[in-house]
């Protein structure tokens, strides 16, 4: 994630940040700060939905049929809802509760264990509250190839490896449909970024932060590494994603879908033509508490990713240098798991 310093705030038109505003499709945020900008997103563009058991069909029309939309959803959004994914009801309640058991007001102490110690950390516990920057509580953990979690308090651990092992049968299963979307044998993403041994991070949030958020602001913009981005939540409103066409639409993910982000890695191998979409988190002036799991699900840490040549051609140069996956979460000075974006630097202008 690679959160830029100063967060971009949209101002669609001039405003009075004490006055209530905008036209009917927009939702702002306000906040007692007047320093603050507006927060601006659209709630009229519709996310697609993906059904996960219908890339798999054995009716192979309904089959096809699947794939060919999820392509076209790649394409042209970089992001959607994935439903009958397999995780059940019972294992979103299991994570739910040992996060919001995890993330106890009265236990912050505790926490201060998992503080950033190395850069070899597989566990990671931070909080976040600044005016004009990340406000957020989180805990990182490497999910995969090995995994790692706080053994407290009871159940916690267990809960999450249930649903990280769910995971990674979608990792696989999308990794075959992608390949299949854009007419390449079903292994081609595999292959290209070594999932069986991909690094897999997960981060849990709490929004605000547990003491008051100082700012509208819980994670700035920033597009997220790795092949894609799974995303659930306890409750909805936050999340804001810059589409296509340069509107920040907000993210209302249906109950128990998964929201999935193309990632960085994705963008890159196939030279821009799936591309990793900025997104942000906006703190609703502490009113609700939000939890949320965003895992990234990369190559192999040694998966060197570069424009593949079945993307290039003279209309379609190499647009990204490459690099291992290791390489590209360490470019900018951070850990393996900060998971923070490179993108920007390896554009090839
Ligand atoms: O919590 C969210 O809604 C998104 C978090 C996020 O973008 C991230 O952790 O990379
Ligand atoms: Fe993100």
């Amino acid at each position: 994630m690679a959160a830029e310093t100063s967060p971009v705030l949209i101002n669609q038109r001039p405003f009075d940040s004490k006055s209530t505003i905008i036209s009917s499709h927009h939702s702002s945020v306000l906040t007692n700060n007047p320093n603050d900008s507006i927060i601006v997103a659209v709630d009229d563009i519709e996310i697609p939905t993906v059904d996960y058991t219908m890339l798999f069909a054995d009716d192979l029309d309904k089959r096809s049929i699947a794939l060919e939309h999820m392509g076209q959803v790649c394409e042209d959004f970089g992001f959607f809802y994935l439903v009958n994914h397999g995780v059940s009801d019972s294992t979103f309640e299991g994570v739910f509760k040992g996060i919001s058991e995890f993330f106890n007001p009265t236990e912050i102490e505790n926490r201060k264990q998992y503080e950033k110690k190395n850069p070899t950390d597989r566990i990671r516990w931070g909080l976040r509250s600044s005016p004009g920057g990340e406000n957020r509580e989180y805990l990182k953990v490497i999910a995969h190839p090995q995994y790692h979690c706080p053994t407290k308090p009871a159940g916690f651990s267990e809960a999450m490896e249930e649903y990280f092992k769910r995971l990674r049968v979608i990792v696989n299963g999308l990794g075959k449909a992608v390949s299949k979307s854009m007419g390449f044998e079903e292994c081609y993403i595999e292959k290209a970024f070594k999932l069986d041994s991909g690094f897999d991070m997960s981060a849990m949030n709490v929004y605000p932060p547990n003491v008051r958020s100082k700012g509208s602001i819980g994670v700035a913009n920033h597009t997220d590494p790795g092949f894609f981005v799974s995303l659930i939540q306890e409750v909805n409103g936050g999340l804001q994603i810059l589409s296509h066409n340069g509107d920040w639409i907000n993210v209302y993910i249906p109950p128990n879908a998964i929201f999935i982000n193309l990632g960085d890695q994705l963008e890159i191998l196939t030279n821009g033509k799936y591309k990793s979409h900025v997104h942000r988190v906006v703190v609703d002036n502490n009113k609700v508490q939000r939890i949320t799991v965003a895992t990234l699900h990369g190559p192999s840490l040694d998966s060197f990713v570069c424009p593949a040549p079945e993307f290039i051609d003279e209309y379609h140069p190499p647009a990204y240098r490459g690099m291992t996956y290791k390489q590209s979460l360490e470019a900018n000075g951070d850990d393996e798991i900060d998971a923070q974006s490179c993108i920007e630097q390896i554009r090839i202008e």
